[in-house]
């Protein structure tokens, strides 16, 4: 652990300085690490172990389109490749990444194949903090550990064949095999993280949950919608208001924020468009505060995850999730977008089907 200074504030974190591959490679060589899932977390972290030389197995259900999925990505039934409760039995680790709401379906399942000395992973807090709704409250003979990548396992897998990684939180919430950190350490390094920084099961849910629900991915979305929205009835075409909205940003503005921050993207941009972010920014935050401050509370209430378990819970919750995803695809600004992209000059006069295709998880 590294102390290290974030802006006035000391936190203790991890980088491969202080835990090196090697140091990984050597905690978990007596370990069989149990994928269970394969969604796009169980995918990424799993591949990203197999190919840093740890013994990985994964666990999906049989026939179904992971396991299809899986057995493409070199997993071998009756090897490597297992049912979810045969992986739990065969694991040391049990890495719980099937979907949240099917962690609360799968645990009568589950819970039997945890014996003593085993570690039950978990790439958030979601489970065993709303336990009173999950029902998943482990035994007290196995270490609960959980490593919550800060990202896509999408960019958790293409980061690290990049070379690059994402970082990621950790925490234990039980040691009884007084390995537990070490062994939450290891697989942190082991799935490709960038750094570690640790945190607890609560802080984690609470965080991740409200960051997905606001400006990673709720906000983002309604934010842009609104602008667009606006331009559009004072007379904008599409184009524009796309460009003016979401192009600039995911072509230019916010790759100068990823390279050094806000004031330098803001320094990159013109004079008078300074002037009236610096401004606005504040009428923004303003508006914004009390509604983050409600869906703060909605997740520390566990009303989120009631809403969360009660529709991800249903038989057909996967295409009334894609039927809203579509109706948001097929909108005009969304279109707009598709148009766009296909006209970025990399894309130029490659047929757009062809350029929409690249998404890996259609
Ligand atoms: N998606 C991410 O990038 C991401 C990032 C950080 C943390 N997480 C966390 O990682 C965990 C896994 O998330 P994910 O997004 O990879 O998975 P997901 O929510 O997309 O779920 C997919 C997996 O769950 C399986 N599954 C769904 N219902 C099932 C059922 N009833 N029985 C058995 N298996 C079932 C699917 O077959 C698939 O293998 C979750 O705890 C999630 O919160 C996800
Ligand atoms: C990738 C995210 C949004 O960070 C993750 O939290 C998820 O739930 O998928
Ligand atoms: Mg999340
Ligand atoms: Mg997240």
């Amino acid at each position: 652990m590294a102390k290290m200074d974030f802006a006035g504030v000391l936190e203790e974190v991890v980088t491969r300085d202080e835990f090196p591959l090697e140091k990984a490679r050597e905690v978990l060589k007596d370990e069989v690490v149990a994928v269970l899932g394969y969604g796009v977390q169980g995918m990424a972290q799993s591949l990203n172990m197999r190919d840093n030389g740890i013994r990985v197995i994964v666990g999906v259900r049989p026939g179904g389109r992971s396991w299809e999925k899986a057995q493409k990505d070199g997993w071998v039934p009756g090897e490597t490749l297992f049912s979810l409760e045969e992986a739990a039995e065969r694991g040391t680790v049990i890495q719980y990444l099937v979907s949240d709401a099917a962690q609360k379906q799968m645990w009568p399942k589950i819970e039997p194949c945890l014996k003593p000395g085993k570690a039950l992973y978990f790439s958030h807090g979601f489970s065993i903090v709303y336990k009173d709704q999950t029902g998943v409250v482990p035994p007290p003979y196995v270490d609960v550990i959980m490593v919550a990548p800060k990202g896509s396992g999408t960019s958790v897998r293409a980061n690290f064949l990049a070379g690059s990684g994402i970082n990621a939180s950790f925490a234990v919430a039980q040691d009884y095999t007084g390995r537990a950190r070490e062994r939450t350490l290891a697989l942190g390094i082991a799935i490709g993280s960038g750094y570690l920084f640790e945190t607890t099961f609560e802080h984690e849910v609470y965080s991740d949950l409200t960051g997905e629900r606001g400006v990673l991915m709720g906000a983002l979305a309604g934010i842009m919608e609104a602008q667009y929205q606006v331009l559009r009835a004072h007379g904008h075409s599409p184009s524009e208001a796309f460009n003016e909205t979401v192009e600039e940003l995911t072509q230019s503005l916010i790759r100068l924020v990823a390279e050094h921050g806000m004031d330098w993207m803001y320094a990159n941009c013109s004079t008078t468009a300074q002037r009236g972010a610096l401004d606005w920014r504040h009428e923004f935050r303003r508006v914004t505060l009390p509604v983050f401050e409600r869906l703060y509370q909605s997740v520390v209430s566990g009303e989120e995850t009631r809403i969360v378990l009660k529709a991800n819970s249903t038989p057909d919750y996967k295409e009334k999730l894609e039927a809203e995803l579509r109706e948001m695809r097929e909108s005009e600004m969304w279109q707009a977008g598709a148009k766009v992209r296909a006209l970025r000059p990399e894309n130029w006069k490659k047929p757009e089907k062809q350029v929409e295709a690249t998404s890996i998880t259609r």
